[in-house]
């Protein structure tokens, strides 16, 4: 519409279906990053004051020597801590609670664990290699007794790329909300709705990191599917785990977990 060009107050992206105005525009950005800020258990500068506080040798080796089981049931008890977190961040979103429920949980399902590998980058100190657990920042190996080496590393390396893109707290909120509210996921039943907060989003970020000359870092985000990709090794390992441990899931995992990550069959 010509009248609309050229006037300041809407958005340089106008599609036909979602005029969307400055005003709007500013409000969506401050409520993606007020709920990012307000659920990261950890502030990123509090993070980075005791990033370089590392895990002594004979402490590393008393997590080496932890049974397996133990050091599942306390991972998977941070997880569950770090994912109510991510379920606080979805809830404030504006939109999300208007999905209907049925949709809020697709995408929590699909999404937490993608964000939460994105909110663990923020824990991570790519000079010496450790990230962050328990109070201190840990080595790799200190890991080994879960038996998903290949897992754990996978993560560094996300964690490593990641870092090299240095995200602002800003450019991670949106990150994360986008990878929240993503309309292509199955089993959506309001498809459109999603599709249309995904939208917004969209053009809020793009205006973000054009105020910031920072257009460049879209081009360095890692790929979906690398995401994707460690949270199904993450599936898989869960899956041998239990056979494992059978029961184990039952009885000793937050309900949070097994209702994300345990499919409703019994036990293998
Ligand atoms: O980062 C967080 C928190 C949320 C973001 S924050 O506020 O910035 C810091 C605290 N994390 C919370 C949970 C954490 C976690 C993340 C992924 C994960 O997946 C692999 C897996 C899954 C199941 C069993 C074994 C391994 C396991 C735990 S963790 O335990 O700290 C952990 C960390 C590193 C590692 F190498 C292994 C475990 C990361």
């Amino acid at each position: 519409n010509p009248e609309f060009h050229g006037n300041p107050n809407f958005a340089s992206c106008l599609l036909p279906d979602h005029l969307i105005s400055m005003a709007e525009l500013d409000l969506l950005t401050q409520n993606v990053v007020c709920a990012h800020s307000e659920t990261c258990q950890f502030l990123q500068e509090n993070l980075q004051v005791i990033r370089w506080e590392t895990f002594s040798q004979s402490e590393v080796h008393g997590f080496q020597q932890k049974p397996m089981d133990h050091m599942w049931e306390r991972c998977v008890c941070h997880i569950t801590n770090a994912i109510q977190q991510i379920v606080e961040f979805a809830k404030r979103l504006n939109g999300f609670m208007e999905l209907n429920p049925n949709d809020q949980i697709v995408l929590l399902k699909a999404g937490a664990m993608e964000l939460l590998l994105l909110r663990m980058s923020r824990a991570f100190n790519c000079y010496n290699n450790t990230i962050f657990f328990e109070g201190k920042y840990a080595p790799l190996d200190l890991f080994q007794s879960l038996g998903c080496n290949d897992l754990i590393s996978a993560m560094f390396d996300l964690c490593h790329s990641l870092c090299a893109v240095n995200l602002s707290e800003y450019e991670m909120a949106f990150y994360s909300a986008m990878i929240l509210l993503d309309p292509t996921q199955p089993w959506l039943q309001e498809k459109e709705k999603v599709q249309s907060l995904h939208v917004k989003l969209d053009v809020a970020f793009r205006n973000l990191l054009r105020r910031t000359h920072r257009e460049s870092i879209l081009g360095k985000l890692p790929q979906r599917g690398r995401l994707l990709s460690i949270c199904q090794v993450h599936m898989e390992k869960l899956k041998v785990f239990r056979q494992m441990y059978p029961g184990m899931a039952w009885e000793r995992f937050p309900p949070l977990y097994r209702e994300l990550f345990v499919s409703e069959q019994e036990d293998p």
